[in-house]
């Protein structure tokens, strides 16, 4: 099987190219970047340099895609443009934008402020969460969704205590290494001199595009408040909802939700994540604390892996019938 990136030199186009230089069934045959078009991939990602990968030409957009699987890396609203196309000829397609995440293309039109996707792609897309959508959803699909980063953090700690415990009144506070951003933003906040040293939060108050996708894959709405922290990769979301529930049986109904699941490691309480413990990997760490009348959930993955790149690896190998883990093997980095 043969795979493209498109928008490779991106964070998540170059996490992308990263694992799968070690994917077991599949090979990257195609870097399609406008930025580094007609330059070797290591020119973009010096880490590569040496590679078989680093020394693969990337090629301008728009020219034939011949690849088998085409991962789309790009900013919102380009993948919607493309995806007919590709489908039509006969490729399997994994976006690792929103262009085809929400249902409500009301509430898409409002955090978004585009129009949204062809109803008819929207009606064949499958969002690619495999722990909460299920895996045969997703092995007969031909469009993936992938999730947004503090998406998949927040709605892997929080949908099975909605589900099995009615967990309410939704409160996350979650933190983002500054990978999230994207390579491509040019604002000053992003600066070493600004960004350092200091914790800033944004979209106070609900207006985070990802507050609806968050409540679309839980089914409760939640007051969802992110904030940018210097460090490089990593998403830490400490969630809060009522429940009478204890410790020990939050702990246990997510033991339960997640024994299939190769990717979410659910620890004792008291054992609490921290981002470090999945950097590089494509794990997300739960754990629980209860006050007797509301309910703790901290959740921490790595945002360019289990919320990008990796995510969108575990649902190709679905898809097209390895392993699960094929090419996520491992651990993450450490220290
Ligand atoms: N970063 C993250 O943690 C996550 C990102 N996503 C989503 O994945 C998609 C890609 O995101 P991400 O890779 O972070 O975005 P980036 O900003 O890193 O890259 C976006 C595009 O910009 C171009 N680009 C690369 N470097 C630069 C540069 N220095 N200046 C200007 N443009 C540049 C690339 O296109 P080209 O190669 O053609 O030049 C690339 O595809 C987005 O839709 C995002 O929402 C989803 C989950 C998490
Ligand atoms: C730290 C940071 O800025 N994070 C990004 C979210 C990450 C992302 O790219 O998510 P989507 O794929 O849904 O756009 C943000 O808050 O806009």
């Amino acid at each position: 099987m043969t795979v493209a990136i498109v928008g490779v030199t991106g964070y998540g186009g170059g996490e992308l190219a990263r694992l799968l230089a070690r994917h077991p069934g599949v090979e990257v045959t195609q870097v399609i970047s406008d930025s580094s078009a007609g330059k070797p991939l290591a020119s973009a990602f010096p880490g590569l340099a040496g590679t078989k990968l680093g020394a693969l030409i990337c090629e301008k957009k728009g020219g034939e895609i011949t690849a088998d699987v085409v991962f789309l890396a790009q900013e919102n609203g380009y993948a919607m443009t493309v995806a007919g196309a590709l489908l039509a000829a006969g490729k399997r397609v994994i976006d690792l934008s929103a262009d085809f995440r929400l249902t409500d293309t009301a509430a898409w039109e409002k955090f978004y402020k585009m129009p949204p996707a062809a109803p008819e792609l929207l009606a064949q897309a499958v969002y690619g969460m495999p722990e909460l959508v299920g895996k045969e959803k997703i092995a007969s699909a031909r469009l993936i969704a992938n999730p947004g980063c503090y998406v998949t953090a927040s709605s892997l700690a929080l949908a099975p205590l909605v589900k099995h415990h009615g967990l309410s009144g939704i409160i996350i506070d979650a933190k983002s290494g500054v990978s999230g951003a994207g390579r491509s933003k040019s604002d000053t906040i992003y600066r070493y001199a600004e960004m350092n040293e200091t914790v800033r939060p944004y979209a106070v108050g609900g207006g985070h595009r990802h507050t609806p996708e968050i409540a679309q894959n839980i089914g409760a709405s939640v007051l969802f408040t992110p904030h940018l922290v210097p460090m490089t990769r990593g998403i830490l979301a400490t969630c809060y909802g009522s429940t009478n529930a204890s410790a020990a049986e939050l702990t246990e109904t997510l033991k339960q939700f997640y024994a299939d699941a190769p990717f979410v490691v659910v620890r004792e309480p008291g054992d609490w994540p921290s981002t470090k413990d999945v950097a590089g990997s494509n794990f997300c760490h739960l754990a629980v604390a209860s006050t007797g009348e509301q309910a703790i959930v901290v959740s921490v993955i790595d945002n360019l892996v289990k919320g990008a790149a990796g995510q969108a690896i575990h649902n190709m190998n679905i898809m097209l019938g390895f392993d699960e883990t094929a090419g996520l093997e491992g651990g993450g980095l450490w220290p």
